[in-house]
């Protein structure tokens, strides 16, 4: 953790070093701020660059000393300002020599310096926002002076990163290189030398500000409430970029420190923090996957895939063909019915005209023949050259079998063969192969080239490089790869059951569709249960409730209205199919659409109406529930049923369930993830709650509080990080 100094002509080079990726930790500020004045006093040195050790120039404020932040972060904030103010009112001008990344502190390091030169491929940004936080050493002054209110309003309150040539034209570095950045930047150096500096310090440049500054602000501020459900740091950036507008720099970089300091005065705001970093190391731990048998992320290799296939035009197969001609792979996609093919080819080119505007948007030179080349064809046999085949047909098991079967005698015998099941058993569908060892669950989440979240299914058989193959192809396609065990609908569709028929239950007790989904939706939920289950599409619940015998014509006669098997079951969701109303795909659902496929959700009175005569035919008493019970009725059997998942070795720690959470189904990250959540709310609660609800429904079974969570009680609540460690593994599905 240090600065060193090496001399190049007139021009000293700082490095920053503190691997991995030159985190500013107190030490390594120190180090700088010590190098630093150095070169000031040193006659022989008439420019500085400033760099970071291996190719990256730096990520920020070292998050891993934010768990006691605090006093603390005074200090650190302090210390970086000190640099950044000292590196301005240098006399010898300073260049930054970004590579890689420069995000958060190390970019408000960069505002300080006089000149950025950065590489063609460098990562910038202010993402401190993402962590609960926002720019601490002057970021929140510094930026808006340089490339105007506008944009720095976007990229600080939304934790934007933006790469070298995007930055060039927003004005917030001088020059992009594509060559060695440091030679570059030293060469910049010995040009500027003697040049007057004045107009270069930030600290002295006015903001450009638009007439209708507060309507801006405050639009902004509603924007982002809507965006980031209620998340404060989002909020006080606003505050923050509103003092430089208003403040001369100097009480402006006070005010910044003043708001700061309010995050971990107030403890909701600290909590949320706490959450946001958790679930940034969270994402990192679960790229660190184990097997019981000792095969581990560092001890198994990953096999290059150059071509893969797609079986499967569907919503998820085209998806999938998306993001693996966007990751550059070769696609085979696959489809078995001309009509079908063509649909899926059309739909493909249409995703790929889009994203490549989107990137042109973003300044990258991102175009159609930088994505892989993608075959459409009908012949099965062209799945021969496929070195990974991934099957996305629909959820039909002898149908998965079929294909393969089929499969296991085209590809080549090296060849991974992966389905998309969201929760059919992996290991039947390995059965009929030769090579149960090279096959896997691969679980997009829809839409596939869009959603982070991939569940990586390890069957019975799955070999650790099978596991490596597709956890590194996960990180090819700019995605997180969880490895989870195999079990009916994995991990998360696992948990959502129980939060879905909880929510329907609070239907027939009394409430309504938009009553239970704004009450998830305040508290973060990107979409309550009733309008996911109408995006999704009520029919899909609705045939695989009709295969496995609980409603239709498989339903075994004299069964009851509102009971299967001894359980509560609720009819409404089939009743509502059974009528046509499948969701927005039908323009009716749990609420009404303006049009078929529409996305506007509209209460419906004929669902009130609908209700209220059921209740009154099942002589149901209406339950007054208050928006409280509302999220612990529907929260705190999801909880359950991932303490469930975590006992039966399903997945292999609260990280891994938080993850999937957060980037599948869209849980609020500043809530940190469902077990998280747990933890913050207290195990001793929550189980309190569950054993009350359970005592009075004794026929939900999903109630009955899981072994563990009272284990964990029992042991005096140990924090989250601890609960890894009460897991057995003995029986591990992982
Ligand atoms: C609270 C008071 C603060 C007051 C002062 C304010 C100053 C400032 O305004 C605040 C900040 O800068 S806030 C900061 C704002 N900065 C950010 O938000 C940037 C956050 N970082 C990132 O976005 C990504 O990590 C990168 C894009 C840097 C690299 O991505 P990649 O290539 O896929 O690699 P990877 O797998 O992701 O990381 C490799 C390893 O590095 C580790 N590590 C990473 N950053 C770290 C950090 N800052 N620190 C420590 N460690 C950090 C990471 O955990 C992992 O460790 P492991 O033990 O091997 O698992």
């Amino acid at each position: 953790m240090s600065a060193s100094k090496e001399t190049e002509g007139a021009v000293a080079v700082i490095t920053i070093r503190n691997p991995p990726v030159n985190a500013l930790s107190q030490q390594a500020v120190e180090s700088i701020l010590k190098v630093l004045k150095e070169v000031q006093f040193d006659p022989a040195v008439k420019a500085i660059v400033i760099c970071g050790e291996n190719g990256k120039f730096s990520a920020g404020a070292d998050i891993r000393t934010f768990e006691n932040i605090g006093q603390k972060s005074d200090s650190l904030s302090h210390f970086l300002e000190d640099v950044n103010s000292m590196a301005e009112k240098s006399e010898k001008p300073v260049i930054a020599a970004i590579e890689g990344v420069a995000l958060g502190g190390g970019l408000e390091l960069a505002l300080g310096c006089h000149y950025r030169v950065a590489h063609v491929k460098a990562r910038l940004g202010l993402t401190e926002v993402l962590l609960g936080i926002f720019p601490g050493a002057g970021g929140t002054q510094r930026l808006p002076r340089l490339i105007g209110l506008l944009p720095a309003l976007e990229m600080i309150t939304t934790g934007k990163i933006v790469f070298a040539p995007v930055a060039l034209k927003l004005g917030l570095i001088d020059s992009v290189t594509e060559d060695n950045t440091i030679k570059a930047a030293i060469h910049f150096a010995q040009n500027v030398i003697g040049k007057p500096l004045e107009s270069r310090r930030l600290c002295t440049k006015p903001i450009q500000c638009p007439p209708n500054m507060e309507t801006i602000f405050n639009d902004s501020k509603i924007k982002l409430k809507k965006l980031f459900h209620g998340a404060i740091s989002h909020q006080l950036c606003v505050e923050a970029i509103r003092a430089a507008v208003q403040l001369p720099f100097a009480e402006g970089i006070l005010k910044e420190r003043e708001l700061l300091f309010s995050i971990f005065n107030s403890e909701q705001a600290r909590d949320q923090a706490k959450a946001r970093q958790y679930a940034f190391f969270a994402e990192r731990r679960v790229t660190k996957w184990t097997t019981p048998s000792g095969a581990n992320w560092k001890s198994a290799s990953p096999h290059p895939i150059g071509v893969a296939a797609v079986i499967g035009l569907g919503t998820m197969g085209r998806g999938i063909v998306v993001c693996l001609a966007k990751a550059q792979i070769q696609v085979i996609a696959v489809e078995q019915d001309g009509k079908q093919l063509e649909m899926g080819r059309k739909a493909v080119t249409k995703i790929l005209e889009r994203e490549t505007l989107t990137m042109q948007q973003r300044g990258l030179a991102l175009m159609s023949d930088s994505f892989g080349s993608i075959t459409f064809t009908l012949d099965f046999n062209s799945l021969k050259n496929a070195d990974l085949v991934i099957e996305a047909v629909y959820e039909n098991m002898a149908l998965k079998k079929e294909i393969f079967k089929q499969l296991s005698s085209i590809c080549m015998p090296e060849a991974f063969l992966c389905t998309n099941t969201s929760g059919l058993n992996i290991d039947e569908i390995a059965s009929v192969t030769g090579r149960p060892h090279l096959v896997i669950g691969t679980h997009f989440f829809s839409p596939a080239h869009i959603m982070k979240l991939l569940e990586v299914v390890r069957g019975y058989h799955s070999s650790p490089t099978t596991i490596s193959t597709v956890i590194n192809l996960s990180k090819v396609l700019g995605k997180i790869g969880v490895v989870v065990g195999n079990c009916p609908s994995f991990v998360g569709n696992r948990m959502m059951g129980p939060y879905l028929h909880q929510a329907i239950f609070l239907l027939e007790d009394g409430c309504y569709p938009e009553e239970v989904d704004k009450v998830l939706e305040e508290f973060g939920l990107a979409m309550g249960p009733f309008r996911m289950s109408d995006l999704v599409g009520l029919d899909v619940g609705w045939r695989s409730r009709m295969e496995s015998g609980l409603t239709g014509p498989k339903l075994l006669p004299g069964a009851l209205v509102r009971q299967r098997e001894g359980k509560r079951y609720s009819p409404l969701p089939d009743i509502l199919c059974e009528k046509g109303r499948f969701g927005q795909k039908t323009g009716r659902g749990w609420y009404q659409y303006e049009t078929v496929g529409g996305r506007n959700a509209v209460p419906d009175p004929w669902v009130q109406n609908f209700l209220h005569d059921y209740r009154k035919a099942h002589t149901i008493k209406q339950k007054p529930t208050s928006q409280n019970e509302i999220l612990e009725w529907c929260l705190y059997p999801l909880i359950n049923e991932g303490f469930n998942v975590l006992e039966e070795e399903i997945a292999s720690g609260p990280e891994d369930i938080d993850v999937i959470y957060n980037n599948g189904y869209g849980w609020p990250r500043h809530m940190g993830g469902p077990m998280f959540y747990a933890s913050m709310v207290g195990l001793p609660k929550v189980l309190t709650k569950l054993e009350v609800f359970y005592e009075n429904n004794p026929d939900i079974p999903s109630l009955k509080p899981s072994g563990l969570l009272k284990k964990l009680v029992k042991q005096g609540s140990p924090p989250l990080k601890e609960w890894r460690s009460q897991l057995g593994y003995q029986n591990s599905k992982l």
